[in-house]
């Protein structure tokens, strides 16, 4: 499925945190936001997971508004993993998993055996099988950003929205989770802070400024030392990857 912001603004506490974003993707692909602390991503992606309404504009699924959905159908279809999430209830990881599967259920029924399935395999590609039956209180930052990687899979969605989903995650579980997006053929709309990585996993990227337009285009169309300095305000070298031809950016310290 595909996801639109169309004219998407945000008013909060009397600032305008996002002014009418425009942003389309196509049906699977991996769009990535990227811009400086402030400057958006995670409003933008917090209205399409529905924890905030647009004040203007709207995201729409398929073309059709999401506000028009039951929370429960859109959850159907788009499972996100927000960037910071509290978590007081010292549940089970395989508990917080199987979380995943409410928005496809009626009533509180225990998962069928096809689900458990669903929520295992989940728990197999986020690799915290091993963590099933640990309180996710007790685990370490890490392991519970991929137990909440684990839940929006079991969600099985159309749409993932990740916020940051690589910020805790050691680097071999960072490609991973990035490898396994490319191979995908969900839908995926992603805040990174790593232009690299960024580069390396996202076929658009849409490079947001306070307030401004973003500019949108491959990696090797938006990540260039003229955009990124008026972005971010720094001058990075930019090389090719020696194998994919992929822009990296290096930093004078
Ligand atoms: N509830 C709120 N009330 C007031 N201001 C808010 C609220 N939520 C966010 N903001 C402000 O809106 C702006 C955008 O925040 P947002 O979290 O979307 O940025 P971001 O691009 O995701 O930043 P970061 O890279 O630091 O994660 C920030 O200046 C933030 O302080």
């Amino acid at each position: 499925m595909s996801i639109t912001l169309d004219g998407l603004s945000v008013h909060l506490a009397g600032a305008e945190l996002v002014r009418d974003l425009h942003i389309e993707t196509a049906e699977g692909e991996v769009l990535g936001l990227v811009g400086p602390n402030g400057s958006g991503k995670s409003t933008a992606l917090r209205c399409v997971y529905r924890a905030l309404q647009p004040s203007r504009g709207a995201v729409l699924l398929d073309g059709a508004d999401i506000s028009t959905l039951a929370q429960r159908a859109s959850a159907r279809h788009i499972a996100a993993v927000p960037q910071e999430s509290s978590n007081d209830l010292d549940f089970s990881v395989a508990e917080i998993v199987a979380l995943g599967r409410f928005p496809h259920h009626r009533g509180n029924q225990p998962l069928s055996t096809e689900e458990r399935a669903v929520r295992d395999e989940a728990m197999r590609r986020a690799d915290v099988v091993h963590l099933a039956d640990r309180g996710v209180l007790s685990l370490s930052g890490g392991e519970r950003q991929r137990v909440l990687l684990a839940r929006a899979f079991a969600q099985q969605p159309r749409v993932l929205v990740l916020d940051e989903p690589t910020n805790h995650l050691d680097i071999h579980h960072q490609i991973r989770l990035l490898r396994q997006l490319r191979t995908d053929s969900t839908t995926v709309l992603i805040a990174m802070h790593d232009l690299n990585l960024a580069a390396a996993t996202c076929d658009r990227l849409a490079v947001l400024a306070n307030g401004t337009v973003p500019h949108i285009g491959t990696p090797t169309e938006v990540l260039t030392p003229e955009l990124i300095n008026e972005a971010f305000g720094v001058t990075p070298s930019i090389v090719r990857h020696p194998r994919t031809g992929i822009p990296q950016l290096h930093y004078d310290i």
